[in-house]
């Protein structure tokens, strides 16, 4: 896990502007800016998280956290209860024991429109009705919950608010976020013949503009090319410096070494190993649970 940062200096040299006598607005958004990047405490919490289907026991006992601004990684050999531990946090699937908490909230077995209500949202294939759809109607159709302030305007602080109509401010947000995806220039595309990149960019636009807090990846980059792929990890280390976090589950280890700070790692149901790549790497059980998979 990242080190929290230290206490801010007092120890302000004469010829450096104090922020009183900076310009309040600028003043204003600094702190803004500064408390964004304060880390806020765990918001999510699993504890003993258990699902079983019939005889089959998918999850069996699961906890750990993720910290607030962390880009987390959650992988683990196929069948070990990843994608069974994201539907239970996201409401697919109703635990058989244990608690999920975000935000301190009890949000076991909730719907998914619940758990997304409190910030919490999965990115879902585009459904087949909005395939014939354009990208600009399937954004403009994207759930919109009001939960302050949105991404558009995190991203873009500098965006104008003197739009008065909400049906003109939701498109002005929409282009936003399709500028911050450079899915513009796709506007006027029906959905389904877009590539399987280009798609997923799509998906994780759309989950933005529910104006989550907390973004869990179910194997984002699945059949993305190299170059959407980079793409689509700029995006979402850009979205993790302002403040968002992400739980991501993928395949492709060197990925998720690579770009994840805090590492979990499941193994038939359970958590066999947290850490940083390092740590996973030279765990002899992760080692062990992968054999045959090349994890260096
Ligand atoms: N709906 C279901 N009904 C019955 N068994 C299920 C169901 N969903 C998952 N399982 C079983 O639960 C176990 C965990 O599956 P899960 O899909 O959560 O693992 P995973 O880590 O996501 O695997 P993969 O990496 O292969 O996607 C597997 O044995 C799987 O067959």
């Amino acid at each position: 896990m990242s080190d929290e940062p230290g206490p801010a200096t007092t120890n302000i040299p004469d010829d450096v502007e104090t922020p009183d006598e900076l310009d309040p607005e600028s003043h204003d958004s600094a702190v803004e800016e500064a408390a964004k990047r304060t880390p806020r405490g765990i918001p999510l919490r699993v504890d003993g998280l258990r699902k079983e289907f019939g005889g089959i026991t998918a999850v069996d006992g699961a906890s750990f956290q993720v910290e607030a601004g962390s880009l987390t990684g959650l992988i683990g050999p196929n069948g070990a209860g990843k994608s069974t531990t994201f539907n239970c946090i996201t409401g697919v699937h109703r635990p058989t024991a244990g608690q999920v908490q975000f935000n301190g909230e009890n949000i076991t077995g909730l719907e998914p429109h619940e758990v997304a209500n409190r910030g919490l949202v999965r990115t879902f294939q585009i459904a087949r009705e909005l395939e014939e759809m354009t990208v600009l109607e399937n954004m403009m159709l994207a759930p919109k919950h009001q939960r302050g302030e949105s991404i558009v305007r995190s991203v873009t602080p500098g965006l104008r608010r003197d739009v008065i109509s909400q049906e003109e401010e939701l498109r002005e947000e929409v282009w936003e976020m399709l500028e911050f995806f450079e899915l513009d220039h796709l506007a006027e595309t029906e959905a389904g013949t877009l590539s399987g990149g280009q798609r997923k960019l799509l998906e994780m636009a759309r989950a933005l503009m529910t104006d989550p807090e907390m973004v869990l990846l179910d194997e984002p980059l699945a059949g993305v090319n190299p170059t959407l792929e980079e793409k689509l990890l700029e995006r979402i280390h850009e979205l993790r410096e302002d403040g968002y976090t992400f739980l991501f589950v993928e395949h492709d280890m060197d990925i998720i070494m690579e770009h994840c700070e805090h590492i979990i790692v499941m193994h038939q149901g359970k958590v066999l190993a947290e850490g940083d790549a390092d740590d996973i790497r030279n765990n002899e059980a992760v080692v062990e649970a992968y054999l045959g998979e090349d994890i260096s």
